[in-house]
């Protein structure tokens, strides 16, 4: 992605974004609310105008192949699959035929297609356990499975991932992070967006920080992750020397009440 623009009416979303990712990497795109990093992945995946955006300036290559001209299908086609935000499951479609709508409109014989259920049965067999059942019944970790095993249904060499951890139990984010690994493990390039850094930073080679908009901060993942201000802003870790001044301090004003030594 070069210099890209985004904006949805008068908003301007995105300013001049570059971002690379090399394939078969893990790389995310951090940042709190509002940053735009779902406007980011959107102007991949050319969604943006179902949202009532438009991409502005700048340009999108994958694979050596400008894409930003192309409709969302073509995406797609092309080896690009999002899942978005919020997981958006069709609730009142059985667990298989939402896997089944992954696959729509993607390319690929119908043996390529079934090796991709297999696949996905195989990463997350619960989704094989309730097939038969409604998506919107599943608990919201198991959503979340089933919005990335319908992505991978096309077969995509790049999944663009929504904040895939939003909403999760720390022990279901930490499975949908092993998944993701594994994912990755088998040749999907993946492009993260989080606002859960400590998980995202762990799981990716190289990081972007969004702030308003713009690239505030961009390098590899472990340093971005030992990096002051990241820890600061982005995973609330606190000095700790500056921490221990001010509890000492605030402890040095109350009165003492009572010590150990002197409870029964
Ligand atoms: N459909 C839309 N119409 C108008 N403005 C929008 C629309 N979608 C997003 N925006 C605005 O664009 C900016 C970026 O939003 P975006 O959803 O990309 O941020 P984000 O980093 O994904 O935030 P969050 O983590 O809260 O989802 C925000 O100011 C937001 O209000």
């Amino acid at each position: 992605m070069r210099d890209v623009s985004v904006g949805y009416g008068p908003v301007r979303a995105l300013r001049r974004v570059s971002i690379d990712l090399p394939d078969g990497a893990v790389v995310t795109v951090l940042g709190g609310n509002g940053a735009g990093k779902s406007t980011l992945l959107r102007a991949i995946s050319r969604t943006l105008s179902f949202q009532g955006g438009t991409l502005t300036s700048g340009s999108v290559h994958f694979d050596g192949r400008r894409i930003d001209g192309l409709s969302a299908d073509r995406v797609v086609a092309a080896g690009i699959s999002q899942v978005p935000e919020g997981r958006k499951v069709f609730a009142r479609m059985t667990v298989t035929d939402n896997l089944r709508a992954g696959a729509l409109g993607a390319t690929g014989s119908r043996a390529a297609k079934a090796d991709a259920l297999r696949r996905v049965h195989d990463l997350f067999p619960v989704l094989a356990e309730r097939g038969a059942q409604r998506a919107g019944l599943l608990s919201g970790g198991e959503q979340q499975m089933l919005a990335v095993g319908r992505a991978l249904m096309a077969s995509p060499r790049l999944l663009l991932l929504d904040e895939p951890s939003l909403g999760l139990a720390p022990l279901m984010a930490a499975r949908i992070a092993d998944t993701i690994r594994e994912i990755n493990a088998q040749g999907t390039s993946v492009l993260l967006v989080e606002q859960n850094a400590a998980l995202a930073l762990r799981l990716a080679s190289t990081a972007y920080v969004l702030d308003v908009g713009e690239v505030a901060l961009a390098g590899p993942a472990d340093e971005l992750a030992a990096s002051d201000e990241v820890r600061r802003r982005y995973l609330g870790v606190v000095d700790e020397d500056a921490a221990a001044d001010a509890t000492q301090s605030r402890l040095g004003a109350l009165p003492v009440l009572a010590r150990w030594e002197d409870t029964p």
